[in-house]
C-alpha cells in the first residue's frame, strides 16, 4: 500500500488529508512534515496521523504532496537531497511549473494541480497536468487522491493551468464578491442586513444547485426571466453596463497574474 507525505500541513493539506481519510487511506500511511508544532499537533490529533518536522523523512513515502507555499520549495527540495526516482510528486503549489519542479527534484513523475479552497468541504475543483515521466498507474494515483476533496479536469498542455487558475482556482472568491455586493444592494434597498444576507446565500446555494443538475444556466435564466419582468431589467442593466467584459477582464487579469507568478 502506497504511503503518501504532505509537505506543508495548512488549509489544503488538512482538506486533503481529510479527504483521503474519508475515502478510506488509513492514518497510518499518512504522514505530514511541518516546522510548525501547532499544525503538526492540530493535524496529528484531528486525523491521527503521524507528524514531523523532517523533511528529509518525506523522501521515503511513494507518494510526497508539495502543499508549502510556493517561495518554499526550493527550500525543501534542498532540505530533502534525496533520489526521488520511482515516487511521485504531487504539488498544489500556485504558478510552480513542471519545469522548476524538475529542477528542483530531477526527472521523476510530477503531477501539477491547482485546486480550490471548496476541497476543504469536499468541493473542490482541480486542474491536472501530469510529466511525461509519470507513469499510467501514477496518473490514476493522482487522478484518486484529487477525487478525495472533489472532481479534477486533466488539462492537455500545461500552461492551460493558467486558465484552470481564472476559472476555478481563483473562482471562489468571484462568487463571494457578488455575494458581498448583493448583500450590500439589498441592504441599501431598505432590508437589514441579516436579512439580506440569509436571502443572498440562500439564492446563491439554490441557483448553484440548480446549475449543477444538467441544464443550461441560459435556459435556467430564461426560466426566471419573464418577459418585460423584473429578472429582464436586472440583466439588460447588467449587460449593459459590460458585466460580460468585467468576468473577462478580470480573468485575463488572473490568468496573466499566475503567468508572472510562474516566472518569477
Ligand atoms: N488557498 C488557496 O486558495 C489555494 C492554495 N493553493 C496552494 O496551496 C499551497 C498551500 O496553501 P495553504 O494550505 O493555503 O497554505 P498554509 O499557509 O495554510 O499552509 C502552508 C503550511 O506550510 C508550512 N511550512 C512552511 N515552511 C515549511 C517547510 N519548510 N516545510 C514544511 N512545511 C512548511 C507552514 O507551517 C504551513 O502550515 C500553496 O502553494 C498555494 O499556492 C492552491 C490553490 C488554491
Ligand atoms: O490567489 C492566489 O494566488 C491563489 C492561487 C489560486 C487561489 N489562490
Amino acid at each position: 500500500m502506497d504511503k503518501i507525505t504532505f509537505i506543508g500541513g495548512g488549509n489544503m493539506a488538512s482538506a486533503i488529508i481529510g479527504g483521503l481519510i474519508s475515502c478510506g487511506w488509513t492514518p497510518s500511511r499518512i504522514t505530514v512534515v511541518d516546522p510548525n508544532a501547532d499544525q503538526r499537533d492540530r493535524l496529528a490529533s484531528e486525523h491521527g496521523i503521524h507528524a514531523t518536522d523532517d523533511v528529509a523523512s518525506a523522501a521515503a513515502a511513494d507518494i510526497i504532496v508539495l502543499a508549502v507555499k510556493p517561495q518554499v520549495i526550493a527550500a525543501v527540495a534542498k532540505q530533502m537531497d534525496a533520489d526521488l526516482s520511482g515516487k511521485l510528486i504531487l504539488s498544489i503549489a500556485a504558478g510552480v511549473t513542471i519545469a522548476s519542479l524538475e529542477s528542483f527534484f530531477g526527472p521523476v513523475a510530477i503531477a501539477r494541480t491547482m485546486p480550490n479552497t471548496p476541497a476543504l468541504l469536499g468541493l473542490g475543483a482541480t486542474g491536472l497536468y501530469v510529466n511525461e515521466h509519470a507513469s499510467e498507474a501514477q496518473r490514476v494515483v493522482a487522478k484518486g487522491i484529487i477525487a478525495a476533496f472533489g472532481i479534477s479536469v486533466a488539462v492537455e498542455r500545461e500552461d492551460l493551468l493558467d486558465a484552470v487558475t481564472a476559472v476555478s482556482g481563483s473562482g471562489p472568491a468571484y462568487y463571494f464578491l457578488m455575494i458581498e455586493e448583493m448583500i450590500r444592494a439589498g441592504t441599501t434597498l431598505g432590508l437589514s442586513p441579516e436579512d439580506a444576507s440569509a436571502l443572498t446565500l440562500q439564492t446563491a446555494l439554490g441557483a448553484s444547485t440548480m446549475a449543477s443538475k444538467g441544464d443550461a444556466p441560459e435556459v435556467l435564466r430564461a426560466r426566471v426571466t419573464s418577459p418585460n419582468g423584473t429578472t429582464h431589467a436586472a440583466v439588460i442593466s447588467m449587460q449593459e453596463n459590460g458585466f460580460g467584459e468585467v468576468i473577462a477582464k478580470a480573468m485575463t487579469a488572473c490568468r496573466e497574474r499566475a503567468v508572472e507568478l510562474g516566472k518569477a
